[in-house]
């Protein structure tokens, strides 16, 4: 209805067939907030929580599923888009790629969920992999000179021409990954009777936006085989898998990254083994812990335990004030992890310190019974905490 570049490209003599007749078949509608605000009747769309209100409003009208796309939000760092299938809100964030090769996007990304439909993928995971294809199509042909117009095509082919075979893959961390961070623990798991494969796939469901594996007893063969496992769900899915500690598994199971302790391999010797496009998390209790990190060419820092737990023994707590004394000092993202579940996840995120992008988590999601039902519950507690504290990272 209104291009990317602002053209309208379908009156409003239109609008009220779209509303009436188009709208209640779709399975789901992706506009952008120009074409939101205009199916609504003009309503201001500013701020994140507009764009939820919007999609709400929007379902109503009938289509399964609703995409508000955020690329013009303004003053937003990262493009953030909200999913709602009714139910649930996803904040699904991408880094905002600075290029004037934007035309075809919103074609583009809404034919990418029908192809990945047609392949048999749920909803959220259809736009997450479509959302990845466009951000890395962008990324890929950021640069390119064609034609005389304000606004460049982008270039469909980027896995052809760049000889990738799996553009799902993370070429650059983008932090607003950490938002919900899932890591796993075989032991919960095994105790629920499900195989942590199934379990990251029913977290990676319910809205966690990267996985760690973290086995503390399984053998080198064994971790590997489950890395490899929980790497396709992962990768068929958009979301990052990072290897905990060991970084000879994360090589050889082409992981995303590794996540090392202040006793495990050094993130600067962890980087030149890895090289630069791997995703490398170091856990940090002090300002100078977190300066190091950076130095060793960390992309990001766990800190914590925040409050206390069971997960983990002989790991002092820094309180909210740690978290917070680091956060601030920071100069990578940083993700809060140690005690954190539903009933205080809300109190870290709505800080809104610096830096804090998110939390990490074990058993609050892996010690229960239904994890899909726990990592959605704490996903919508931590999208409302985020958008309460009116922050758009
Ligand atoms: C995201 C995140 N933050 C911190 C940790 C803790 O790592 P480490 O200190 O190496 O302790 P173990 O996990 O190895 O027991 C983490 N795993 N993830
Ligand atoms: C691995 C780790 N590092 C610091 S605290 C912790 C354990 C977190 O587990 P839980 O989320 O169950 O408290």
């Amino acid at each position: 209805m209104v291009s990317t570049s602002g053209d309208v490209l379908a009156g409003p003599s239109i609008l009220s067939t779209f509303r009436e007749e188009l709208l209640p078949m779709a399975n789901i509608v992706t506009p952008n907030i120009k074409e939101a605000s205009a199916l609504l009747g003009g309503i201001r769309l500013e701020t994140v929580a507009d764009m939820r209100n919007a999609a709400e409003l929007l379902h109503a009208l009938g289509p399964r599923n609703v995409l508000v796309k955020g690329g013009d939000l303004p003053d937003s760092l990262d493009a953030v888009d909200i999913f709602f299938n009714g139910e649930h809100f996803y904040e699904l964030r991408s880094s905002r790629i600075k290029t004037r090769n934007t035309h075809g996007t919103g074609c583009t990304l809404a034919s990418c969920i029908a192809a990945e439909l047609a392949k048999g993928s749920p909803m959220l995971t259809a736009v997450r992999v479509a959302k990845r294809y466009v951000e890395t199509a962008l990324e890929y042909s950021k640069d390119i000179l064609i034609g005389n117009g304000i606004q460049g095509p982008f270039d469909h082919l980027l896995r052809l021409k760049s000889g990738s075979h799996s553009f799902h893959r993370k070429d650059a961390f983008n932090p607003s990954d950490l938002f919900l961070y899932a890591v796993t623990d075989s032991g919960m798991n095994k105790k629920w009777g499900r195989s942590t494969v199934d379990a990251v796939a029913a977290a990676i469901q319910g809205g966690a936006t990267i996985v760690q594996l973290r086995d503390k007893d399984a053998g080198t063969k064994d971790f590997l085989e489950t890395a490899k496992s929980c790497l396709a769900v992962c990768r068929s899915h958009g979301v990052p898998l990072l290897i905990n500690d060991c970084v000879d598994v994360a090589l050889a199971s082409d992981a995303d990254g590794v996540h090392v302790g202040q006793s495990d391999m050094p993130a600067t010797v962890a980087r030149t083994l890895l090289g630069p496009e791997k995703i490398i998390g170091v856990s940090c209790k002090t300002i100078e812990q977190a300066q190091q990190a950076w130095i060793g060419g960390a992309d990001y820092i766990g800190c914590g335990g925040v409050y206390s737990t069971n997960t983990k023994a002989n790991n002092p707590t820094i309180g909210l004030d740690g978290l917070k004394t680091v956060c601030s000092a920071s100069k990578l993202p940083v993700v809060a992890i140690g005690g954190i579940n539903d009933s205080n996840a809300g109190t870290v995120m709505e800080m809104g310190v610096p830096n804090l992008k998110g939390v990490a988590v074990v058993s609050a999601l892996f010690d229960r019974e239904n994890v899909l039902a726990e990592t959605k519950k704490l996903h919508a507690l931590l999208m409302e905490a985020s958008s309460s504290s009116s922050k758009i990272q």
